[in-house]
């Protein structure tokens, strides 16, 4: 068991639950314990994960907020720390690595600053990813792009064409929650962010119909839920998993037998990319939470801390591994 694990067991062992998928209730160890059988310690199982890794070409996908960076009241600040940041740097010297996050490609970019690996903004909806000369795309939705270092990228935008929409529908959320004290829209681009974190709870209600009344104008919409946040997405069939899927094959890897994905990421939108890695039976699939949910992920982490952890253990394993 991690350390912070320790601490914190050590710190509620009273602690008695009320909700059971609350993220911000205290912890009820006894089902975390049992919760933990289903969906063991991936620092605990660390040797066995690599033992199930030789001779596969890994390949890492991460989550930003609640992954990489501590959930926070602003997400504005919701920076990673620069240890954080030098280990997933040398995660990306090891093996292709993506940022996959329900943020802005530019603002995920704005807080990591890494050039050696790549990234998936509003949900997988904006992808910059390595150019297939090879490969036989279907051009639409997509646009070529040049890195800082002459490196030929593309640029995949599937739900280009409701740009319009996605700015209409925020603005007027802007203005029919505006007498609601606490409530962030945050603009990711391809999709956007209705934050309740900082609402009182008698406000709820009101910020729901509010959102409820704009979506009315435009029904095909799609409303999910994170940790105290309503996402609006376009009306397209297109996910985290599917981003994932997208990466492999631009990296060449798509229909590799030998590839292996590890995914880590906190949230409900993670859940797809964790259920996909579930139905190939291709992969390892991580989730951090401190408390029991139900989740695709065969593995877990106990916060940030653990996956920095993890993250280590991960470029130390390969620079010993006989295959690097
Ligand atoms: O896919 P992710 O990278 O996990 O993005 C999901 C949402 O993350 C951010 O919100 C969450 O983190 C904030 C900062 O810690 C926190 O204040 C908020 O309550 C959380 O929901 C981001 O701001 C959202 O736009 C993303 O949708």
């Amino acid at each position: 068991m991690g350390l912070p694990r320790v601490i914190a067991k050590l710190s509620n062992l009273k602690s008695v639950s009320s909700s059971t998928f609350d993220e911000d209730r205290n912890t009820n160890w006894h089902s975390y314990d049992s919760w933990l059988e289903k969906h063991p310690s991936a620092l605990d199982k660390f040797q066995k994960m690599m033992h199930g890794a030789e001779n596969k070409k890994i390949v890492v996908f991460l989550d930003y907020d609640g992954t990489l960076s501590p959930i926070v009241n602003d997400p504005d600040v919701a920076f990673m720390t620069d240890k954080m940041r030098a280990v997933v740097h040398e995660v990306g010297c090891c093996f292709p690595t993506s940022i996959i996050t329900g943020r802005s490609r530019e603002k995920v970019y704005d807080f990591v600053q890494l050039d050696n690996i790549y990234y998936a903004g509003s949900h997988g909806m904006d992808i910059m990813a390595p150019l297939q000369p090879l490969r036989v795309r279907d051009w639409k939705y997509h646009a070529k792009a040049v890195d800082l270092k002459g490196n030929k990228l593309v640029i995949y935008q599937p739900a280009n064409k409701y740009l319009s929409e996605i700015n209409q529908i925020q603005m007027s959320l802007k203005e029919k929650t505006a007498a609601i004290d606490g409530v962030k829209i945050e603009d990711n681009k391809f999709c956007m962010s209705v934050h309740f974190r900082n609402v009182s709870d008698e406000d709820l209600s009101s910020l729901e119909e509010e959102v409820k009344s704009v979506l009315e104008e435009h029904p095909h919409f799609r409303l999910t839920r994170g940790k105290k946040v309503l996402e609006i997405r376009p009306p397209i069939d297109w996910d985290k998993g599917h981003a994932l899927e997208y990466l492999l094959d631009s990296l060449g890897l798509g229909s590799s037998n030998d590839v292996l994905p590890i995914y880590i990421g906190d949230d409900t939108s993670d859940e797809d990319a964790f259920e996909l890695i579930h139905r190939k039976r291709q992969g390892y699939s991580i989730i951090v939470t401190s408390i029991p949910r139900e989740t695709w992920a065969s593995y877990s982490l106990y916060d940030t801390t653990e996956v920095m952890l993890f993250l280590e253990y991960l470029t130390k394993w390969k620079s010993i591994s006989p295959a690097s």
